[in-house]
C-alpha cells in the first residue's frame, strides 16, 4: 500500500550547490553534482538530496523571492538557473528561460516548469552509516552501496537531456536504521557477543528497522520527479516511497554486493579486494540477516552459508 499526501512531511530546500566529483566510472568526465539541504517538519535533521543533472529542481527553493531578498542572496541559496561565474550578475535568467515573479506574494510565476526535467529517472535512498561509509567498516556494505549507486547514475544516458547523467541520491540522516550512533554501537557490541543485527535492536527495545522513508518521498516530489527507478534490495522501500497519483516506483533495481560478483577473484584474504568489495565474517553475517529476517530481494549466494574463512582478524 502507497502513502496517501496527508501524512507527507513538509521539506524545504534551504541552500543548494554545485559540486566538482571525483567520480570517473567511465574514464571520461568528472561529472558535477548540486548537493540540496532539506528541512523537514518531522524532524531535526538536515537531510541532503544528491541531485546528478542540472535541470532537475527543488520547486521550494526557487517558489518564492523572499521579501526584501534581493538578486546576490538568492544566488548565495542556489536558487538560479544556469550556472555561477565570478563576473554574472543576473540570477533568474539562463538559455531564454527567465524566472519571473508575482510583486505582491513573492511567488513563482515563469514557465520554470517546462525548463525542468519530467521523466522516469535512477533514485537511490540511502541511509546514513557513518561507519560503513567514514570509517572503514567491514560489518556492513553501505559506503560500497552507496558508491555503487552513483556509479550507476553516472552510467544512466538520458537521450533528451543535453546532460545525459541523471539521477538522485536521496541521504537521509538515519544512523543505524534509524537508532542513532550510540545504540548502533551497542547493537555492534550484542553482534560480537553472538546476536544478529535484528536480534541486536530488539534487545535494545529498538525496532528491527525505524526507519520512516516519507522524508523522502516529499524530497522526490520537491524535486518534481513522478517515476523512478529505485536502487534498492529493501522491499519496504519500494513501497513506502509511493505516492498515489504522484510518485510511481516504475522498477528496482538490484543492489548486488560486489564481493558476490567477483567471487572467482576472491584472493581469500580479509576485508576488500582490488575493487574495493567488502569481504568479512561479519558483512556476511549482515547480509544474511537481511535476507532471512528482513525480507531483502537478494538471491543467496553460495558461500552465504558456509563457514566464512575469509574473516582473520590480524
Ligand atoms: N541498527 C543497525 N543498523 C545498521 C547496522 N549496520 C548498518 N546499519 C544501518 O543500516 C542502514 C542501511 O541503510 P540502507 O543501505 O539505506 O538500507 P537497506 O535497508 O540496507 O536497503 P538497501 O536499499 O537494499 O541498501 C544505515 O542506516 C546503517 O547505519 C547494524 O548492525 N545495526
Ligand atoms: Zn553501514
Amino acid at each position: 500500500m502507497s502513502n496517501f499526501n496527508k501524512d507527507l512531511p513538509i521539506v524545504e530546500c534551504i541552500a543548494r550547490a554545485r559540486i566538482p566529483t571525483t567520480r570517473d566510472p567511465n574514464h571520461k568526465t568528472y561529472p558535477e553534482i548540486f548537493l540540496h539541504l532539506y528541512k523537514n517538519n518531522r524532524d531535526n535533521k538536515e537531510h541532503l538530496a544528491i541531485v546528478f543533472g542540472e535541470d532537475i529542481r527543488s520547486k521550494s527553493l526557487f517558489k518564492k523571492r523572499y521579501p526584501e531578498e534581493t538578486q546576490y542572496e538568492r544566488l548565495i541559496r542556489g536558487a538560479y538557473l544556469g550556472k555561477l561565474t565570478p563576473d554574472r550578475t543576473e540570477a533568474d535568467s539562463f538559455n531564454g528561460v527567465t524566472l519571473q515573479f508575482d510583486e505582491k506574494t513573492g511567488d513563482l510565476l515563469s514557465n520554470f516548469d517546462q525548463d525542468t526535467f519530467n521523466g522516469k529517472l535512477p533514485v537511490r535512498i540511502h541511509s546514513e552509516c557513518f561507519t560503513g561509509e567514514t570509517a572503514w567498516s567491514a560489518r556492513c556494505d553501505c559506503g560500497e552501496q552507496f558508491d555503487l549507486a552513483g556509479d550507476y547514475i553516472l552510467q544512466s544516458n538520458v537521450e533528451s537531456c543535453m546532460c545525459k547523467q541523471h539521477g538522485v541520491i536521496v541521504y537521509l540522516r538515519q544512523e543505524g536504521r534509524g537508532i542513532g550512533l550510540s545504540e548502533k554501537l551497542k547493537a555492534y557490541n550484542l553482534q560480537d557477543l553472538g546476536k544478529d543485527t535484528v536480534e541486536a535492536n530488539l534487545l535494545l527495545n529498538h525496532p528491527a528497522d525505524a526507519r520512516d522513508f516519507s522524508i523522502a518521498s516529499s524530497i522526490l516530489l520537491d524535486l518534481q520527479l513522478s517515476e523512478v527507478d529505485l536502487l534498492t534490495n529493501n522491499p519496504d522501500k519500494l513501497k513506502a516511497i509511493e505516492i498515489d497519483g504522484k510518485l510511481k516506483c516504475a522498477s528496482r533495481i538490484p543492489m548486488v554486493p560486489l564481493s558476490w560478483k567477483d567471487d572467482e577473484q576472491n584472493d581469500g584474504s580479509n576485508h576488500n579486494n582490488s575493487n574495493n568489495a567488502i569481504r568479512s565474517k561479519e558483512v556476511e553475517s549482515y547480509l544474511r540477516t537481511k535476507i532471512e529476517k528482513m525480507g531483502h530481494l537478494l538471491t543467496t549466494p553460495i558461500n552465504l552459508h558456509a563457514n566464512i574463512s575469509v574473516a582473520k582478524t590480524e
